[in-house]
């Protein structure tokens, strides 16, 4: 019987998994929803539990759907939403606090902290990252101080740090296995891109006990074997990446320059940077793409915080539509914006702004605005937020754009995606499996255990569903002026 890959894509909101076969298709899929905590404004958690149990959920769902077991599984790739922080008692295997999500806001003053220190050289360094409480050592200094014996215990090395990816392989090996791979460890800012390991000074500076950060590995290779009763075989667990990484290995951007945007909950922007990284000097982080073998190659990423969760908000907040995918009719109903602009800051602003004090902004509303004009100056406004994160690419990288490829959910919209094209003045394209992220896990999961032998044959699977040209009907200057006028007024709102 044929053999597939599984792969567990464990989202910021819901928990998904994939079954593809060896020609990359999509043979089966689950997904499953789980519950977002807001206890305070700008904070966000997540049960660790309830990210568990909905991945083995949906597990077991994808792979009875097809009818096969563990024996049929090749390997399992794991891809999660980044920088997510869990820490949990090694024996028990009990968090000690709920996952601190990555859109989590709380450590923002400690973060400006830092930065009057004058230590934004030194962590970007180091990391190739800019302080923000969006990445995870904040977090987990955050719940060491915060949670009473939790410093103490960590000290004796009873507790253990992780990524969601951590969190999960913990689960799949019952706490055999304490890995991650470098592309999160990258996002952590305790470790070093340069020279690959947990970095001492910044674990000095967060106060963080070197015990409790997991082993880092490459992003393929077999880490462990299943233990949990869902595949009743054992099963290797052998490609980790984050989800920005993976999207973009999915995406097939092996060569240097070539660059993917993922349209999820958020935007995240990565052009491949070859072997060496690129320092930023337009505001955006250098990152760990991936490492198979002993190669390692680097990122630019620009992360944008709110993408398609503004389309959510118009559904849930605003009501004026009642699915997500309903907003490109609302929006088709007018020519253009009207004159109105959206900026989608409701966390703050991302790259290349980091603005964590930036609110969500519409302005230029008059009597003759609609719902209508509101849907269109959402959309353009994820579409000119892209713009912004890929100028500075360009910038960074000293090279043009050749092409934007494009996945994740809000990527099916047809009218953001000739938007896009529009505001770039470039050729857009968007592939067949907009899975690109579980697709990208998958691939490194089945190289590792020789379901497909080297990239060459799996990138002969990334095939062109659509492509989308340049063909602007108004004046885009003017248009890209008001934009930039818009995002200064939604800076430095809530300080
Ligand atoms: N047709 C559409 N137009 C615009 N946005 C959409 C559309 N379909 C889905 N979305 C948005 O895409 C997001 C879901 O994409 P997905 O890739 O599943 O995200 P994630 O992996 O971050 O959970 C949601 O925020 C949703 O509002
Ligand atoms: O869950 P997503 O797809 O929105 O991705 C979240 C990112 O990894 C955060 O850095």
């Amino acid at each position: 019987m044929e053999k597939y890959i599984l792969a567990f894509d464990a989202g910021t909101t819901s928990s998904r998994a994939i079954v593809f076969n060896h020609s990359g298709e999509i043979c089966s899929v689950a997904q499953k929803e789980f519950t977002q905590y807001f206890p305070q404004s700008g904070w966000v958690e997540h049960d660790p539990h309830e990210i568990w149990s909905s991945l083995a959920s949906v597990a077991a769902e994808a792979i009875t759907k097809i009818g096969i077991n563990g024996k049929y599984i090749a390997g399992i790739g794991i891809t999660n939403q980044r920088e997510t922080t869990i820490v949990w008692d090694k024996a028990t295997g009990d968090p000690i606090y709920n996952a601190i999500v990555w859109q989590d806001r709380r450590t923002a003053e400690y973060c400006d902290k830092l930065k009057e220190a004058e230590l934004i050289p030194f962590i970007k360094d180091k990391t190739g990252l800019i302080i923000d409480a969006y990445f995870s050592a904040t977090k987990v200094k955050w719940i060491l101080d915060n949670v009473e014996g939790a410093r103490e215990r960590a000290e004796k090395g009873e507790l253990a740090f992780g990524t969601v990816d951590s969190w999960i392989v913990w689960q799949l090996t019952r706490g055999e296995r304490h890995v991650t791979d470098v592309t999160n460890a990258s996002r952590t800012m305790l470790f070093n891109i340069h020279t690959l390991e947990w970095d001492k000074d910044l674990l000095k500076l967060f106060d963080i006990p070197e015990a409790m950060l997991p082993e880092v590995a490459s992003s393929s290779e077999i880490y462990g074997h299943t233990k949990t009763t869902i595949f009743a075989h054992k099963v290797p667990i052998s490609g980790i990446a984050g989800d920005q990484q993976a999207a973009l290995f999915g995406q097939m951007c092996i060569e240097p320059g070539m660059v993917k945007n993922t349209y999820g909950t958020g935007c995240f922007i990565l052009m491949n940077t070859g072997e060496e990284p690129v320092i930023s000097k337009n505001n955006l982080v250098s990152t760990i793409a991936w490492k198979i073998g002993n190669k390692v190659t680097y990122a630019l990423e620009g992360s944008i915080f709110m993408g398609g969760a503004i389309v959510q908000w118009l559904r849930d907040g605003l009501g004026i539509i009642k699915s997500s995918s309903e907003i490109e009719e609302l929006a088709r109903k007018v020519p253009d914006c009207g004159d109105v602009y959206f900026v989608p800051a409701l966390t703050g602003l991302g790259a290349p702004y980091w603005d964590q004090y930036a609110r969500g902004t519409i302005v230029g509303l008059s009597r003759g605005t609609t719902a209508a004009h509101i849907a269109r100056a959402a959309l353009e406004g994820i579409a000119y937020q892209s713009m912004d994160v890929i100028n500075a690419m360009i910038l960074d990288a000293g090279i043009g754009l050749k092409e934007l490829r494009v996945d994740g959910g809000a990527s099916r919209n047809n009218l953001l995606m000739q938007f896009q094209s529009d505001v770039l003045a470039q050729t857009v394209i968007r592939p067949h499996t907009i899975e690109t992220t579980a697709l990208g896990a998958a691939y490194l999961a089945g190289l590792a255990v020789g379901f497909w032998e080297n990239i060459d044959e799996v990138k002969k699977q990334w095939t062109v569903d659509s492509t989308f040209e340049p063909d602007a009907q108004h004046d885009m200057q003017l248009a890209k002026r008001k934009w930039a006028a818009a995002i200064y007024r939604s800076q430095d709102w809530v300080k």
